[in-house]
């Protein structure tokens, strides 16, 4: 970076730098400007020293500014600046540091006003506070849009954070999250919760025989019994391997022993294909019923449901048994 004139020897005029555009006394800015620094940077550049409070200008060129390099709390947000454009406003009028980092995408030539100037045009010119104003209230528009879309982002990625990718119900993430929640929700309200724990029989056997992406594919045909069999009130969730579990809120001993029922009638009935052509054997799951019961929690409740599935394995799968 080196000094190449200064403002009042170039050849730039006051309506070039926006901030100053349509001020009332143009020859009264320029004689203040007159002595402020102009300095050139070549292609990929930094501006030196850009930490200290001060308004640059770029007259010619383009400089990319990065936010907050020097704190570690970069969030990669880089703008372009194009000429008679500024950086460096909020530094100055909060008489921070200025924590970006500036660099030239070309050969640029930057006007360089100090903070104590800026103050001095700022009182000398009401345009300059105004433009001011305009800018720093753009920028926190901009600010504020990009915060809003980050959260509708990360809100996203939370979302399929919680979903198993193979079968594409609930992972075991989102049942840690949720079910102590809705314990305590049947707890309070004094409405039932059930859980039903499924899991396939023989699955091991299963993939033996046909290949793991035949075991796939029957876990997706699985999944798409419960998916299909529930209210939209009720949660289907893979567990673990080829151990799925349906939560059924506000549901008694009875209904939920119902649902059973009909989700292992329909495991029976469900098709799986390897390759759209030939159906494989029939799968059958093995299923236990819990309800929550005053005192337990959500450890409990899984255990009860836990036990129940294990009679029902014992005593020769493809059935349900309840707590
Ligand atoms: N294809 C496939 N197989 C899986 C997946 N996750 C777990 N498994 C298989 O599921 C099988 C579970 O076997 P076991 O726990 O021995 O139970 P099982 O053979 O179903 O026997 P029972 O439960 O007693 O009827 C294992 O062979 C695992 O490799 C998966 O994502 N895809």
């Amino acid at each position: 970076m080196k000094q190449i004139s200064t403002f009042g020897s170039s050849s730039y005029q006051v309506g070039d730098l926006q901030l100053l555009r349509n001020a009332d006394d143009d020859s009264a800015i320029a004689r203040m400007l007159a002595n402020c620094p102009i300095v050139l940077l070549e292609t990929g550049e930094e501006l030196g020293d850009a930490g200290r409070a001060r308004l640059y200008i770029l007259l010619r060129g383009a400089l990319s500014v990065a936010t907050d390099t020097r704190t570690g709390m970069a969030d990669g947000t880089v703008s372009k600046i194009l000429p008679g454009e500024s950086v460096g406003e909020q530094s100055v009028l909060d008489e921070e540091a200025n924590l970006s980092s500036i660099t030239a995408l070309e050969q640029s030539e930057v006007l360089m006003i100090e903070a104590d100037l800026v103050w001095q045009l700022i009182d000398e010119s009401n345009i300059l506070a105004r433009n001011l104003l305009r800018l720093l209230s753009f920028r926190i528009r901009a600010a504020n849009a990009q915060l809003r879309r980050r959260q509708k982002l990360g809100e996203f990625y939370r979302q399929l954070s919680m979903i198993d990718g193979l079968t594409g119900l609930y992972n075991r993430a989102w049942l840690n999250d949720l079910l102590p929640t809705m314990v305590t929700t049947a707890h309070s309200s004094n409405a039932p919760l059930a859980l039903i724990m499924i899991d396939l029989d023989h699955f091991k056997k299963f993939n033996d025989t046909h290949g793991h992406l035949a075991g796939d594919q029957a876990l997706r045909a699985a999944a798409q019994v419960l998916s299909g069999a529930l209210r939209p009130t009720d949660f289907a969730v893979r567990y673990g391997g080829e151990e799925m579990m349906v939560l059924l809120p506000q549901t008694s001993d009875k209904v939920a022993a119902a649902v059973a029922e009909r989700l292992c009638e329909r495991m029976r009935q469900a098709s799986v294909f390897a390759d759209m052509r030939q159906p494989l054997p029939h799968i059958t799951a093995s299923l236990g019923v819990a309800v929550l019961q005053p005192q337990q929690n959500e450890q409990d409740l899984i255990a009860a449901a836990d036990a129940a599935l294990y009679r029902a394995k014992e005593s020769g799968r493809d059935r349900v048994a309840a707590a």
